[in-house]
């Protein structure tokens, strides 16, 4: 079972329960469940292989599980497929970890693409929304005309991070949104992530491995061990939950280098 340290029960807006995902033999998740509240940031961190990029893809529909159930805004998303999927994607938006931009297009032309697919508005609206995403996202409006080439990392984030805000979703998932980033860049990022998530209301669920997010962002954390959520808290709760990973990893010396975990030790 996992431990939830915070027991108020919230708006849940995706819930997971006993997932199963597997690759041939090789069991992912096993017997997983999460819940994710309204309007929270959820920080989602473990170590490397854990099963959190799959987690991700697997609660937007892109990985099938092979038991459980994922619930999105009320709707079990392993049963949707092809359009139905699609349009019911609209619901959010994804941050892939890298970037994931079409190199041919520009950034307008990227920003636009969910636009055309799911809407059939003019193209000067559609020009006048990119603008304003790319905008909010950080960038010079010039960066609109550039190829994804012409980008550094961090733009390339924003870009993506446009393209993600496109159609308005409730949703926001990011997958190591500040990887590749140098500490103020990804510091900037954090920065950024929260102030949209403030100013649209977003539910944001965010798999990171940067122990400054999780610190600084994150409402709470789940701990992705041993095939399943070990634990979901706050950031105190990490600090005092004992496990050996968790251990590790929030009393290491990264934690007490980013001077969290120090007081606590
Ligand atoms: N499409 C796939 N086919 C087969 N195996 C896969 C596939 N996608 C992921 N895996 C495997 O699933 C496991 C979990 O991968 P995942 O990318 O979720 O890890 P992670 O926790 O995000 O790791 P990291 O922090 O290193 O990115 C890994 O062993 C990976 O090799």
């Amino acid at each position: 079972m996992t431990a939830t340290l915070n027991s108020e029960t919230d708006d849940i807006i995706i819930s997971v329960r006993g997932l199963q995902t597997r690759f041939g033999r090789s069991v992912i998740h096993d017997n997983l469940d999460l819940d994710v509240r309204r309007g929270e940031i959820i920080g989602i961190v473990g170590g490397s292989g854990a099963g959190k990029s799959v987690l991700l893809r697997a609660i937007i529909g892109l990985v099938q599980p092979t038991a459980g159930e994922i619930n999105v805004l009320g709707e079990n998303v392993a049963r949707l497929d092809g359009d139905n999927l699609k349009n019911f994607s609209t619901n959010w938006g994804v941050l892939f970890q890298r970037g994931a931009l079409f190199s041919s297009l520009t950034v307008a032309q990227n920003v636009e693409v969910p636009l055309r697919e799911h809407t059939d508005m003019p193209k000067a609206l559609m020009d006048e929304i990119s603008s304003y995403k790319i905008s909010m996202s950080g960038l010079s409006p010039d960066a609109g005309d550039k190829f994804p080439r012409e980008l550094s990392g961090g733009m390339v984030k924003r870009a993506s991070l446009a393209r993600a805000l496109a159609l308005d979703p409730e949703i926001l998932f990011l997958d190591e949104p500040t990887a590749g980033l140098d500490p103020i860049g990804a510091s900037e990022f954090d920065s950024l992530i929260a102030r949209l998530h403030d100013a649209l209301g977003l539910t944001v669920f965010m798999v990171t491995h940067d122990l400054d997010t999780l610190a600084t962002v994150c409402d709470r954390i789940a701990v992705l061990a041993e095939k399943r959520v070990i634990v979901v808290g706050t950031m105190d709760d990490m600090l005092a939950f004992d496990h050996p990973w968790v251990k590790e990893y929030f009393h290491g010396p990264r934690a007490r280098s980013a001077g969290f975990a120090a007081k606590k030790d």
